[in-house]
């Protein structure tokens, strides 16, 4: 059976001015976790902020009391140097750092926190990094990547070097209110698969509309952005996007 539903609202939704309350109240409304949607204009043609905020918005909400607990701030790092900002976010009050496939293997340098310029860091030796670092990892890939290059990494036996969950991209990264791609969902089902207790997440386009098909190609993390902060009720929303997928969970 596939791991329980995760409501995480997007974040870059909310209201920047009341960031705090709003992550608090969305919390309280019933999300599980928050999605933390980190741009930094290179990586992404968008910019949001960095770790000083998540430091400001984690004084507002409660940390987890477990793994994957409610509260979880699931940092979605779309930067082009992944491996460089992994100390500052975790002191930040991050919990679950997820980047980008595309970044680890196309950063030249990243420079560590003590300012001094690293080798490439391979996908797996990021992951290592942040587990040691005493958060979770977490491994996206954008619409144009095959799901093909993740099966080398999950397949790693070194569990130290397996991220914690999946992150299929259901829209370009950057912007949200865009169009859900359904085109992605192959590589959902794919995953879901071969690996039944996976966190597979999926960011972007998901609504009450969109939610039937994610939910049965697989995904369990739910990322949904304007669907919740922009709904007259953001708590029905997330309450329904929840029995969506736990609906389909008997049957993965
Ligand atoms: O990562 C993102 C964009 O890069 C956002 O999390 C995502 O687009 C969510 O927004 P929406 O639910 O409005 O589509």
């Amino acid at each position: 059976m596939s791991p329980p539903a995760i409501i995480a609202p997007s974040i870059l939704s909310a209201d920047f001015a009341e960031l705090g309350r709003a992550c608090s109240h969305t919390i309280g409304q019933g999300a599980d976790w928050l999605h933390v949607d980190i741009m930094d204009g290179h990586f992404v043609p968008n910019m949001t902020f960095g770790a000083p905020v998540v430091t400001k918005i984690r004084s507002h909400v409660n940390p987890p009391t477990e793994a994957y607990g409610k509260g979880t701030f699931d940092c979605h790092m779309m930067i082009a140097e992944p491996k460089r900002w992994v100390q500052d976010f975790k002191k930040a009050g991050c919990d679950l750092y997820c980047f980008h496939y595309e970044a680890a293997v196309n950063s030249t340098a990243a420079v560590t926190p003590s300012g001094t310029s690293d080798e490439k860091t391979s996908p797996k030796e990021l992951i290592r990094y942040i587990h040691e670092s005493g958060m979770q990892a977490g491994i996206a890939i954008k619409p144009s990547t095959s799901v093909d290059v993740l099966w080398e990494i999950l397949e790693n036996p070194v569990k130290e070097e397996v991220p914690d969950m999946v992150l299929i991209m259901t829209v370009e990264p950057g912007f949200g209110g865009q169009s859900f791609m359904a085109s992605e969902l192959p590589k959902v089902t794919a995953l879901r698969k071969k690996y039944p207790e996976l966190h597979i997440e999926v960011d972007g386009g998901l609504s009450e509309k969109t939610i039937d098909q994610a939910a049965d190609a697989g995904a369990n993390v739910i990322v949904a952005g304007s669907a919740v902060f922009g709904a007259a009720d953001p708590g029905e929303v997330i309450l329904k996007l929840r029995e969506a997928v736990n609906a389909r969970r008997g049957k993965l």
